[in-house]
């Protein structure tokens, strides 16, 4: 029984991974997830130049899942690049995920062109999340600016590219962005990052949870999972077949997994419960999912990826 999987035409032997943000700060971090059951890691996001992020408390989690307004703290791209450079030449047969985010085009244009330039030979997530002009809702919310970026992306980078998007919760959007996106030859789409601008509360103290935007942030976990879950089908079920689908959002277990294969994702990202647990989740989860694959006679995710039954 196998959970191993191909995206963007590379072989990872293993199809669940971190999500952008979640243990992947530092090289530490990195390191554990590296030397985990993962079969890969994806580092926090780069920037330009680093950044400290929001405040802390900036994190919070609950038994159902957790907010977060972390701002974007990061090293800057050069050091992921950096990290990344030398675990291709120590741990050469795996391919590793490097998150990037512009704060406008012609950033996201310096980003890829220093990737370009590199020795870098993984796969980009361009985080879609990111904010836009003041007044203007993030670039995820906003159609047009996501054609003008992708437009540009594939005029200056060549390498396999993907995106991560933010939950959508309307059926027209659905066909909106799907439309847009089967323009391009993106390798993957990651749906979903946190539900945005959640509120949790401490009813006790009568307070907000985390300190930065008066305790609004993004919502991940169990809270985030059917969203995730019909992201996820709804872009498999638009996109043109070589646009693939990272499945992101309340995985905690082998059955979230499978669920979010069910619905057609080719690779797992885990955050919240990776926040939680730490990287011996990737071994849990394995051995969970397997288990399921053996009990229903599966040996490989494509014998139940994207077969969703509907009650007809
Ligand atoms: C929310 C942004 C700071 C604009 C991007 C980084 C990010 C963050 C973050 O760094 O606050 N948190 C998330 O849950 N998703 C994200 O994509």
């Amino acid at each position: 029984i196998s959970t191993k999987t191909t995206l963007a035409g590379i072989h990872f032997d293993n199809c669940l991974m971190n999500a952008a943000g979640v243990y992947c700060y530092d090289a530490s971090e990195l390191n554990q997830i590296q030397n985990s059951m993962a079969g890969t890691f994806v580092t926090k996001t780069g920037t330009v130049t680093p950044r400290t992020g929001n405040q802390v408390p900036r994190y919070r989690a609950t038994h159902l899942g957790s907010i977060n307004s972390m701002g974007l703290p990061n090293k800057g791209l050069q050091y992921y690049m950096d990290y990344i450079s030398q675990q291709q030449k120590a741990v050469p047969h795996k391919t590793y995920f490097q998150s990037i985010a512009g704060f406008n085009l012609a950033e996201d244009e310096y980003l890829l062109a220093q990737i370009q330039a590199s020795d870098f030979t993984g796969v980009v997530e361009l985080n879609l999340s990111c904010p836009n002009v003041p007044g203007k809702p993030q670039i995820g919310y906003d159609f047009e600016t996501v054609e003008k970026i992708l437009t540009r992306v594939f005029e200056v980078y060549r390498g396999p590219l993907g995106i991560k998007l933010p939950p959508y919760f309307d059926i027209v959007h659905f066909d909106q962005m799907a439309t847009i996106l089967n323009q391009f030859p993106l390798a993957f789409v990651n749906s979903v990052n946190s539900i945005g601008n959640g509120l949790i509360i401490d009813s006790l103290s009568e307070r907000v949870t985390i300190k930065p935007k008066h305790g609004f942030g993004g919502i991940g976990g169990d809270y985030l999972k059917p969203t995730a879950l019909a992201n996820v089908h709804a872009f498999y079920q638009r996109l043109k077949p070589s646009i693939q689908i990272i499945g992101t959002g309340g995985i905690k277990s082998g059955q979230d997994a499978f669920e979010h294969i069910l619905c057609g994702a080719s690779m797992v990202q885990v955050g919240t419960a990776l926040h939680a647990e730490g990287p011996q989740i990737f071994a849990r989860l394995t051995a969970e999912l397997k288990t399921i694959m053996y009990q229903k006679g599966y040996t490989t995710l494509t014998d139940f990826r994207g077969k969703l039954n509907y009650l007809d």
